[in-house]
């Protein structure tokens, strides 16, 4: 059992008592809209080209149901996401080819030594690809073994509407566009916060020629040393 102790007390605190701060997102949640301009979102999809190259885009699974997912996911990193009947896990091999995942780019390692404010570098990144029809419903990332480390999360592309919700799946949720270039940390409170993707707004961003999205999500999956 994870110990959310201390999440959870966080957001009774700045969540429920009163009604005028029951509409503040978990505190830790951050937004940094425009974070990365034109030119780093083009460098950073070459980067995201050559991890799609050696490590094919799939279509995971949801657990028990084998339901398969709208998004389309890849990883770098030392380990990455996947999800089958089996369960979510992660794991340092490609489901479908076993080879290991890219490296990460050293731009990702860069941006998370930036924004992160935590000591030790991100294991994992979830390379997301949505097409106009893809969402994510509503859920917590909890699969890591360490919640002192944000979620970094990446923007690329056409504008999504965003899910934020609190530490319980039935708390009140807020809808945020998220567009290219826009960078997420989910940190603190908020590192436990129900989130997910609800829509994509097709021919929003010239990024991609192919339209769609790319999402890329940071994290420290063991404890740091
Ligand atoms: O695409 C996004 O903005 C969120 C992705 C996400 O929540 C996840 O991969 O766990
Ligand atoms: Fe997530």
């Amino acid at each position: 059992m994870k110990d959310l102790s201390g999440a959870r007390t966080g957001f009774a605190r700045a969540g429920t008592p009163m009604k005028h701060h029951f509409d503040q997102p978990p505190e830790g949640f951050r937004i940094l809209p425009g974070r990365l301009d034109r030119p780093a979102q083009e460098a950073l999809l070459a980067d995201i080209r050559a991890v799609v190259e050696a490590a094919p885009p799939y279509r995971p699974q949801m657990p028990r149901t084998g339901k398969p997912f709208s998004v389309r996911m890849t990883n770098c990193g030392a380990l990455g996401w996947v999800s089958d009947r089996a369960g979510y896990r992660y794991q340092s091999v490609h489901p479908e080819t076993g080879r290991p995942w890219p490296p990460m780019p050293q731009a990702l390692m860069d941006l998370w030594r930036a924004v992160a404010d935590f000591p030790h570098p991100p294991e994992a990144c979830l390379v997301n690809l949505y097409d106009a029809d893809a969402k994510l419903g509503l859920h917590r990332d909890e699969d890591e073994d360490e919640f002192a480390a944000p979620v970094v999360s990446v923007s690329l592309g056409d504008t999504c509407l965003f899910r934020l919700g609190g530490l319980a799946r039935a708390d009140r949720t807020r809808s945020l566009r998220l567009s290219s270039g826009d960078i997420v940390v989910l940190g603190g409170a908020a590192r436990l916060a129900y989130h997910g993707v609800d829509r994509i707004y097709p021919g929003t961003s010239t990024l991609l020629p192919g339209g769609g999205r790319i999402n890329l999500t940071l994290r420290r999956v063991t404890p740091a040393p």
